[in-house]
């Protein structure tokens, strides 16, 4: 397992740890409550009608609750579910056999739907429009479609890239959510909902502490749940209290704001080698010792979404609150990096 405990992706030996805590109805899924009532009315609305609901797309970053929610529209409708994915369906003639396989009414929950190859989108289109597909059989001249039904179906779809969805796929969705992160209240509400699965004894305060450093994700704060957990069994008595979350949380190096060993580490090269920035990327990453790819898709984002660091055309700049997260001042002389809010700021 690797020590990166607040990456927002799922290790593969933890997917048995999430589905013992994931939601299976709407009414268990914790916050989201725009996209939960705007579910909630598609679906009661499908189910009064006796129809599948429009397609669905769900939107948004790693571990935000995408999966859960596809398997939650299947149990509220009391249907079966396929779960494929974009990158798995490398041909057609994959998606058609699963499309004509599906039972009338099914969920086919494809994840990563921004990968499908482009033979398969296409092919995607026609059954989820018609509810039919042309099988091509043979090539050249003699090639026939074949036109095969496909019982009616839910598509839901699930991105943490919708940029790079196409027009036209998008268009085929009824209905798109928008999945946010969580605010450190809702997580709050869902560590203890956690906890009393698992059977957990812990306090409110003990609930506060992870959730605040949980990077608005319910997957980390799931996962930080499980860490303390171990270190309130194994060096304490057994309850996740303020202390004992403090101190579990101080052996795997996450900080106050979520922040791990990395994320501090390209904070203080910013602010102790460049003086604040602006210094470029791959100055940056040098500095750390790693990849710029990892520095700027794991690091930057939160980063810049906690409001520590600003990316502006000059380079990567610290903002004053990533100064005050390091326990320092910005040097006033005028010259420092310190982000003044001049993004679109230019070199001479
Ligand atoms: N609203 C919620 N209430 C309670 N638990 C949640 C909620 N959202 C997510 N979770 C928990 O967080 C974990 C991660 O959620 P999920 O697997 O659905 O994320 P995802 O958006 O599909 O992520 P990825 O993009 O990596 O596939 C799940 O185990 C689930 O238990
Ligand atoms: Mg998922």
């Amino acid at each position: 397992m690797s020590d990166d405990v607040v990456s927002p992706f799922a290790e593969d030996e933890e997917l048995d740890a999430e589905s013992s805590v994931r939601p299976k109805r709407l009414s268990d899924f914790i916050a989201q409550h725009r996209v939960r009532d705007q579910l909630e009315l598609l679906l009661q609305g499908a189910m009064g009608r006796g129809t599948p609901p429009d397609h669905i797309l769900l939107s948004g970053p790693p571990g935000l609750g995408k999966t859960t929610l596809a398997n939650i529209v299947a149990a509220e409708l009391g249907t079966g579910i396929r779960t494929t994915s974009g990158p798995v369906i490398e041909r057609s003639g994959d998606l058609a056999a699963i499309l004509t396989g599906l039972a009338p009414g099914d969920v086919l929950f494809i994840d990563e739907i921004h990968r499908i190859a482009k033979p398969a989108e296409e092919l995607l289109y026609s059954a989820m429009e018609d509810f039919r597909v042309d099988v091509v059989v043979g090539k050249g001249p003699g090639a026939t479609a074949i036109p095969l039904d496909v019982e009616p179906f839910t598509l839901v779809g699930a991105t943490t890239r919708a940029g790079l969805l196409s027009g036209p796929m998008r268009d085929r969705f009824g209905f798109v959510a928008h999945l946010d992160f969580y605010s450190p209240a809702d997580l709050d509400a869902l560590l203890h909902r956690s906890a009393r699965i698992l059977g957990v004894p812990i306090t409110a305060e003990g609930a506060g502490e992870i959730a605040g450093r949980s990077r608005g994700t319910p997957r980390i704060a799931n996962r930080l749940l499980r860490r303390v957990r171990d270190f309130a069994e194994v060096r304490a008595d057994g309850i996740v209290t303020e202390d004992v979350a403090k101190a579990a949380l101080k052996v795997y190096d996450v900080d106050a704001l979520g922040l791990d060993r990395l994320d501090r580490a390209v904070l203080r090269a910013l602010i102790e080698s460049f003086k604040g920035g602006p210094v470029g990327l791959s100055t940056l990453a040098v500095a750390v010792g790693e990849q710029s790819d990892t520095v700027e898709e794991v690091c930057e984002p939160f980063l810049v979404r906690a409001g520590l660091l600003a990316r502006t055309p000059r380079g990567r700049v610290a903002t004053e609150a990533g100064w005050a997260h390091l326990g320092k001042t910005p040097p006033t002389d005028g010259r420092s990096g310190v982000f003044q809010g001049d993004l679109f700021a230019r070199d001479a």
